[in-house]
């Protein structure tokens, strides 16, 4: 089966390493009746949160999606490496070295010394994230990841800081002022010339499922969403599109998602999220006790979505391919 997915970070990698383990477990079950149907799975990832620090490309949700598939990934943090040191990041403070709001560990400086020398050859993104993935076994796992787009896009937010409005970086708002700042809106530079990396319409127009993990809908899956091109293709695929919604009660289970779709105007609710993607999204999975109304033309499952274990994650995404067959099998006798 193909399936095809639009991630973000850390909420996006845990979904879809659930997923893995979910088609592992049906895999095991199935070759018992002979009859294994593995699966092929594509990522786009998003490359809004790109930042450039210490003269380096850095990829957050690329290299967490990376870390969290290929097994490097710091658990607690559900970003970096895990096992890290930071002899690099200390001495960088030593010299005054600016930013230091932004940690950055050893091991996760190799990541982003390799794909600026790369890029610095002209490699594209999208090739560079294919040598990365090579080093994390994706290929093996069944897993492409392919960037939203090899053109350079950086998401800034513009904030009111004491009166005067300005644009700082997404990672500077998330990291260092921890979304507190109050934000204006979103920018997101060079979105609006871009072009899909290589593969990826094509894995959105040939998957047998299109799924939209719990992400931020804002800066996440909203900026691929944001990609000329991107948001046709979703219309137009046979496939049905399952989304998880990224809300609990209401609230994000982390990160500022609440923050995000206050900043655009949007409904803090599984509703609200649900609209963004109104004119692609064929079902919804919503927390057990979600009060999402029912809605002409969508299929709501209610069921608990939080991902307190690869075990859990795999059940929500087992779920989510469950809705996605029946609403498959739902068009066939159409
Ligand atoms: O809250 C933090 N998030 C950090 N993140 C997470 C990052 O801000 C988020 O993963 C995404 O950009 C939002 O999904 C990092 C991600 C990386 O790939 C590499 C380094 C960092 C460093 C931090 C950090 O110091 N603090």
């Amino acid at each position: 089966m193909r399936i095809t997915a639009l991630a973000g970070g850390v909420g996006g990698a845990r979904f879809l390493r659930g997923l893995l383990h979910h088609a592992r477990q049906t895999a095991a079950a199935a070759e018992g009746r002979g009859a294994a149907d593995h699966l092929e799975l594509t990522v786009i990832g998003n490359t809004g949160d790109d930042i450039t620090l210490f003269g380096l490309r850095v990829c957050p949700d690329i290299d967490t999606l990376l870390y969290t598939l290929g097994g490097g990934i710091h658990e607690g943090q559900g970003w970096g490496r895990a096992d890290e040191t930071h002899h690099l990041a200390e001495e960088l403070a030593a010299l005054g070295a600016e930013p230091q709001w932004f940690t950055l560990g050893d091991k996760d400086f190799a990541t982003h010394v390799y794909r600026s020398q790369l890029l610095g050859q002209g490699m594209p993104l999208s090739a560079v994230v294919e040598r990365l993935s090579a080093r994390w076994g994706l290929g093996e796992l069944g897993v492409r990841l392919l960037p939203m787009t090899d053109t350079p896009v950086e998401t800034h937010v513009v904030v009111d800081d004491g009166g005067d409005q300005r644009a700082i970086h997404f990672q500077e708002w998330w990291v260092r002022h921890r979304a507190a700042l109050p934000a204006e809106r979103f920018v997101v530079a060079g979105l609006d010339r871009a072009t899909p990396a290589p593969g990826v319409l094509d894995a959105i127009r040939e998957a047998d499922l299109v799924v939209l993990p719990p992400s931020n809908p804002v800066v996440s899956i909203g900026i691929i969403l944001g990609v000329p091109g991107v948001r046709d293709a979703l219309r137009g695929t046979r496939a049905p599109v399952v989304g998880v919604s990224p809300l609990v009660g209401g609230r994000p289970v982390r990160g500022h998602a609440d923050v995000c779709l206050r900043t655009i105007g949007v409904e803090e609710s599984s509703a609200g999220v649900a609209g963004l993607y109104s004119d692609f999204l064929d079902g919804w999975l919503v927390d057990e006790d979600d009060a999402m109304p029912d809605r002409r033309g969508l299929e709501v499952v209610r069921r608990p979505l939080l991902m307190s274990s690869v075990e859990a994650a795999a059940d929500m995404a087992g779920a989510t391919v469950d809705l996605g067959m029946r609403l498959r099998a739902a068009r066939a006798t159409a």
